[in-house]
């Protein structure tokens, strides 16, 4: 596995994540010292390019970094602050960089989040559908409708079951 890693600033979050990403396979760009819209947009970039299977960025808040690489056309950067955010990330949104914040996470916490994304390999076949949606919407400008637009029913008791956590109301 290639993982793309930034973060805007170094820390016991920063280093106890890379330690763990490193365990994982190659860690093909470590991007730092940098102001966190590059942060997230170089990430962002390694991973829509191929050059990287997937992307962590980190940032005071895990926000701004997150924003940046969203607006990298195929990527899917999901702030998690919790494991269950983070699996549920991979399981219903496919994302493929994670965010993190290296202010609020403590190293074993920002790590247990890592790991709870990594560990969940594969989305849910049920939100094929709308993960694909997401694309769909990376052309659209701010005055042009989403023509496929459809509701999508969803059921609690399916999400609670493919990860074992309580069920979430929507
Ligand atoms: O622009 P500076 O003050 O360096 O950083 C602001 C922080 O605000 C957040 O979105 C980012 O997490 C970034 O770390």
């Amino acid at each position: 596995m290639r993982i793309a890693f930034g973060a805007d600033d170094e820390n016991e979050a920063t280093r106890a994540v890379l330690e763990y990403l490193s365990g994982l396979g190659e860690v093909v760009r470590v991007a730092g010292d940098e102001q966190w819209p590059r942060i997230g947009a170089e990430v962002g970039q390694a991973v829509a390019g191929g050059g990287a299977d997937f992307g962590v960025v980190m940032c005071w808040t895990g926000t701004g970094t997150a924003i940046a690489a969203n607006k990298i056309p195929g990527v899917r950067a999901a702030l998690a602050w919790e494991p269950w955010i983070a699996t549920g990330a991979r399981l219903w949104n496919d994302a493929n960089v994670l965010a993190l914040s290296l202010k609020r996470l403590a190293p074993d916490v920002a790590v247990e989040v890592a790991r709870a994304f990594f560990e969940t390999p594969q989305p849910d076949p049920d939100e094929a559908e709308n993960i694909a949606r997401i694309s769909e919407l990376e052309p659209l400008g701010a005055q042009e409708s989403w023509t496929s637009r459809q509701p999508v029913p969803e059921s609690a008791e399916r999400k609670a079951d493919s990860t074992g956590a309580a069920p979430r109301l929507r």
